[in-house]
């Protein structure tokens, strides 16, 4: 995939504010086709807003928006019908079966197999049978999966997708992101936790504030990402034999354990320890905001976030 490849998502200086409250001021956003796009930010950054704007749920205040070659705003209709769209709260307290409510919805979107519906339940493990009504929240954000995905539609936008799912789930739902792309189709999901996507994304934006701060390669920012380490050994240890180890930083040695922080690969830190014995390693990784903290303000990224956006945007 090249920047010449056609683009399915297309924003420029997106506003929106809510009242006197700004949530938007200056979204720029390409997304091309073919791609698993992450977009990322803390609660409240303006994802949703964004999401909702891209499917003409809401209005922009100003700014330019491409989805699928037509503008939401005039064409929503003709894009929505092209769209598999999981919203953050599937707000449908129906006592139908979900199987009805599926049915119902692939009816309005010209047709959906029977057969497509039961494999994508079965694939998430959820019951088509019972009453949404009284599913649990894990359980509904799987029908609001399975609808979104059981039409093969050109391009997936997914609020939060992996909300409420089980780790075992989430492995299952990624793979359906994963066939997605395999063939040709686009996913664009929201997270506010770098881990759900950094599997699965070829990029990601990130937003903060109503603004985009970055938008990043995944391989390149996997490269880069940061994290804790702390190692138990069966004998006391010297800060000294792992302070040069390379890409190994803030070592802290107490007694037969050691604390530090791993930029990138932890493979020269891990040959190091296994010159020990090693009884326990915990490894947690810095959250989005800490990470970007590192990469945009710290200095080594050598930006000041803008620099970081993305030349292809
Ligand atoms: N209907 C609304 N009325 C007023 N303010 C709103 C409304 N919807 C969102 N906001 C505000 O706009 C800002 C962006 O909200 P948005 O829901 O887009 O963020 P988000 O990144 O999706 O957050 P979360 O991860 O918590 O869902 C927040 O400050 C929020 O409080």
């Amino acid at each position: 995939m090249n920047t010449r490849t056609p683009q399915v998502i297309t924003t420029a200086g997106l506003t929106k504010s809510y009242g006197r409250h700004s949530a938007l001021s200056g979204v720029d956003l390409a997304v091309r086709q073919g791609e698993v796009f992450g977009f990322l930010g803390p609660n409240g950054a303006g994802k949703t807003t964004t999401i909702r704007i891209l499917l003409d749920l809401i209005r922009r205040d100003s700014g330019e928006l491409d989805v699928l070659g037509h503008d939401p705003r005039t064409n929503g209709v003709r894009i929505r019908r092209d769209i598999g769209y999981l919203p953050g709260e599937l707000a449908i307290a129906s006592r139908r079966p979900a199987r009805e409510l599926l049915t119902y919805l692939g009816n309005l979107r010209g047709g959906v197999r029977r057969s497509r519906i039961e494999e994508l339940a079965e694939r998430l493990n959820l019951d088509v049978s019972r009453p949404i009504r009284g599913l649990s929240k894990g359980n509904k954000q799987k029908v609001g999966l399975v609808q979104a995905f059981m039409h093969e539609p050109r391009l997936l936008v997914l609020d939060e997708p992996t909300s409420g799912l089980d780790p075992l789930l989430q492995q299952e739902f990624l793979a359906m992101v994963r066939e997605v792309r395999d063939d040709g189709r686009t996913v664009f999901m929201s997270s506010h936790v770098l881990s759900e996507v950094q599997d699965v994304a070829d990029r990601a934006a990130v937003i903060r504030d109503g603004q985009i701060v970055a938008t990043e390669d995944m391989d390149a920012l996997r490269g880069r990402s940061s994290r804790r380490i702390t190692l138990r050994f069966a004998d006391p240890v010297s800060a000294e034999e792992f302070t040069a180890a390379e890409r190994v930083r803030d070592v802290v040695v107490d007694g037969d354990t050691l604390h530090c922080r791993v930029d990138g690969s932890p493979d020269s830190l891990i040959k190091l320890a296994a010159k020990h014995t090693v009884l326990a390693l915990t490894s947690e990784e810095l959250d989005l905001e800490e990470l970007f903290f590192t990469h945009y303000n710290g200095g080594d990224a050598g930006t000041d976030g803008k620099a970081g956006r993305d030349a292809a945007a």
